[in-house]
């Protein structure tokens, strides 16, 4: 039987990482066979996109570039690890996928819809995710965590430079999506305490997979 694949979506800072670690315990606890990743990257040439597109070269970087490249990460990332491991029976947990490129590159860049869904559909066939989970809090709580957590590893990438407009758009572009396709797109209030941000992320994989 194929295994479930779920996608954790949402801005800068809302906590992605922290309940990435929750769900890791959680699930391997059970013994389920669980393969985490991320995009872009989750691969060594995924990976190695994923320092092209974050890094701050002085070099221009065309929105249809940082597009193109998405999907080219995207690609080779299905191919190697998500297809294989969700074939072998294995849930996949993957830290942001096709909904982040509507919205930042849809949303945030304000980039032509349609072409997202024809590189959608060449790229992933018929793969969607079974149940995404989009973490949603106000901008100012999340960018003030992702500031903080920025002050203790000392970088910031190329679309943490962007401005609060676009991150406005960026989570606008979330939200409604979640909307229109409430019974894949869960929305998780991260603006709590992170142990009832846990408890709602569990209850929501219990709901929809178990
Ligand atoms: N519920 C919470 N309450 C308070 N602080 C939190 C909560 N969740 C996460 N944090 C803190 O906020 C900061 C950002 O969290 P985290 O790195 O998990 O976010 P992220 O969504 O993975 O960020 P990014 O996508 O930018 O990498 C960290 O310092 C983390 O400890
Ligand atoms: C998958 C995907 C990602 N991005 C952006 C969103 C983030 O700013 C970075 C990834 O870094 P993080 O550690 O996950 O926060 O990449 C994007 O613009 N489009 C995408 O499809």
């Amino acid at each position: 039987m194929r295994g479930k694949f779920i996608t954790i979506e949402g801005g800068e800072g809302v906590g992605k990482s922290t309940q990435i670690a929750f769900v890791r315990e959680w699930l391997l606890a059970q013994g389920r066979e669980t393969v985490f990743t991320r995009e872009p990257g989750g691969t060594p040439r995924a990976e190695r996109l994923r320092e092209l597109l974050l890094e701050n070269s002085g070099e221009t970087m065309p929105d249809e570039c940082e597009l193109l490249m998405v999907f080219a990460a995207r690609s080779t990332h299905l191919a190697n690890v998500i297809r294989p491991a969700l074939e072998r029976g294995a849930w996949v947990v993957c830290d942001r996928f096709t909904d982040a490129t509507y919205a930042y590159q849809g949303g945030g860049r304000g980039m032509d819809v349609s072409q997202i869904a024809t590189l959608e559909q060449w790229v992933q066939k018929d793969l969607r995710p079974d149940l995404t989970l989009l973490l949603d809090a106000p901008l100012d709580l999340t960018s003030s965590r992702a500031q903080h957590r920025n002050t203790t590893i000392g970088t910031t990438d190329r679309f943490e430079r962007e401005q609060r407009e676009f991150f406005e758009r960026v989570r606008s572009t979330y939200r409604a999506r979640a909307q229109r396709e409430p019974n894949r797109i869960v929305v998780i209030d991260a603006s709590v305490e992170r142990d009832q941000v846990s408890a709602s992320i569990r209850a929501a994989i219990e709901k929809h997979l178990f």
